[in-house]
């Protein structure tokens, strides 16, 4: 098999200010090239916290996230200097936020939104950056008539799928994506779901889903991990983990989900 794209291995996090309790517990993890994994389980099982270990968001107190870069260097996260970290983040990874509005700068326009990464990239040319703004306008189903608008005049749906277009316009290797769904009407989230589902597969992109939402693991992820505080009870395949549960947590969670 290929090398990971990324490893986790026997990460830990406690929060300062929980006692004893850890939000995440001995996580370990590889996630493959063109490969999307989901890590689902009930609110409070250390989903978003693990991710934001991965992102680099959170120090965790143990354990290491190693990353293969484009170049073929393989770097500890969490031990890079800080403005390299940025530029790994910047450059050749995604970060879908839950609440588009966090994702995005709501004071400027939804062309500029996409074309930032773009400029932090070192493109200048203002005609190919709105060029580029407008074909991903396009590509995740905004009208490209609304360059110039600001996102606040965007619905939900329309906001998470111009924050999705900011992160893909890079063509990064690795996406993360908190809840990227929740929040929205079910038929956006349908709508919106497929979308991913699409360009993902498209782009051969490398993507980490944390849902509490059995339903996005199924459509999304090709595995899926499932969460009980802190720790990682069960990963395989997502059919497999769904239609065949081993671990009485993820019995319990398939079991309480009346499945369409
Ligand atoms: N900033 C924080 N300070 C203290 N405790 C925190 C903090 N953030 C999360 N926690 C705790 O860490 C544990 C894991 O939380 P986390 O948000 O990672 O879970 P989750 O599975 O993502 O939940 P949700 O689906 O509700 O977002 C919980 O017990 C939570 O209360």
């Amino acid at each position: 098999m290929n090398e990971p794209l990324l490893r986790v291995d026997a990460l830990s996090h406690r929060f300062a200010n929980a006692g004893t309790r850890w939000a995440v517990r001995d996580a370990a993890l590889s996630l493959y090239p063109g490969e999307v994994v989901a890590i689902v389980g009930e609110s409070g099982s250390g989903k978003s916290t693990l991710l934001n270990c991965i992102a680099g968001r959170i120090a965790p107190l143990e354990g290491q996230v190693l990353y293969r870069t484009a170049d073929g260097r393989k770097v500890d996260v969490h031990g890079l200097p800080e403005r390299e970290r940025r530029e790994l983040a910047r450059t050749e990874w995604g970060f879908v936020e839950q609440h588009a509005a966090d994702g995005l700068r709501l004071n400027v326009s939804a062309g500029a939104n996409v074309s930032e990464r773009l400029m932090a990239l070192g493109q200048r040319h203002h005609g190919q950056l709105h060029a580029s703004a407008c074909e991903w306008m396009e590509r995740v189903e905004l009208d490209p008539a609304r360059v110039d608008d600001s996102p606040r005049a965007f619905s939900g749906g329309m906001r998470q799928r111009l924050q999705i277009a900011r992160n893909l316009v890079t063509r990064p290797r690795l996406v993360l994506m908190d809840e990227p769904t929740s929040g929205l009407d079910v038929s956006v989230q349908a709508r919106l779901l497929d979308l991913v589902r699409v360009l993902v597969a498209r782009m051969h992109l490398c993507a980490l889903v944390v849902t509490h939402d059995l339903g996005v693991a199924r459509l999304l992820a090709h595995r899926t991990l499932v969460m009980q505080q802190g720790r990682i009870v069960e990963q395989g395949l997502t059919d497999r983990v769904l239609d065949d549960p081993q671990h009485p947590y993820t019995q319990l969670l398939v079991s309480s989900v009346v499945m369409p």
